[in-house]
């Protein structure tokens, strides 16, 4: 499945910008649609008509989500990722940044759609943020791998709606194993998550299946 890595659509800027754009458009459309108080009879008329939209953006359809051009660190060409993608609208999207010592971080801000218990961060939500932390944090070192191990440790919750931050770093490479720590902190500086994981670089490309 290696033509799933390679044969990837590249998106130009333009066509980058105009898609994040979209993107913004659905995540609003998604926080609206959990906060809705409107009736039955509209939430039909709603759905009528995000069907048809649906079906427009359906119309040219490609087979994987496209990557963008290459940055500077050569991590973020992922532009459909559901942790860092502008064009995911499933994704935060968390704008995370790698300093050139290997240092990790982000600030965001998680809004009513990633509750989990009531006011506050769901747990899994958490857990997928500081992935993609800690793996940036493990490419960081040279080495990319993909996750062996996670371990999440819930300190306090997450509060949803305010500026929150994580911070990763990977600690040690041992042959093909990286190893990366990080946390989530709220706006008080006082951690709410802290993780751990090793990631292994595989020695040929991934399969799909
Ligand atoms: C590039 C931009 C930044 C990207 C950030 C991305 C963040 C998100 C990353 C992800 O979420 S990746 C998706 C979730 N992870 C997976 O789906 C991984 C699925 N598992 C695999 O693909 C393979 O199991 C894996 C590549 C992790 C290891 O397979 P290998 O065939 O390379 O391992 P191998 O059997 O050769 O074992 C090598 C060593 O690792 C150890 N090992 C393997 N899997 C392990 C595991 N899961 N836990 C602990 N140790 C493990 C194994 O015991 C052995 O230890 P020793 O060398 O000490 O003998």
């Amino acid at each position: 499945m290696r033509e799933v890595f390679v044969d990837r659509d590249v998106l130009s800027g333009d066509d980058e910008a105009e898609l994040a754009a979209l993107a913004a458009r659905v995540r609003e459309l998604a926080e609206a649609m959990t906060l809705t108080k409107v009736e039955p009879a509209e939430a039909a008329s709603v759905a009528a008509e995000i069907a048809a939209l649906t079906e427009r953006l359906k119309a040219a359809r490609r087979a994987h989500p496209p990557f963008g051009t290459v940055g500077e660190s050569g991590l973020d060409r992922q532009i459909a990722n559901p942790v860092t993608g502008r064009l995911n609208p499933l994704a935060p999207p968390v704008d995370i940044e790698v300093s050139e010592d290997g240092i990790v971080r982000a600030e965001f801000t998680l809004p009513a759609v990633y509750e989990g218990p009531p006011t506050f961060v769901h747990g899994g939500v958490s857990a997928m943020i500081m992935d993609q932390a800690l793996g940036m944090a493990a490419a960081a070192t040279g080495t990319p791998g993909m996750t062996a191990t996670l371990e999440t440790r819930y300190r306090r919750p997450t509060p949803l709606g305010v500026p929150l931050t994580v911070e990763a770093k990977a600690s040690r490479v041992e042959g093909r194993k990286i190893y990366a720590d990080g946390t989530i902190s709220g706006p008080d500086g006082r951690v709410t998550v802290e993780a751990s994981a090793m990631f292994i670089a595989p020695q040929s490309a991934p399969a799909a299946s």
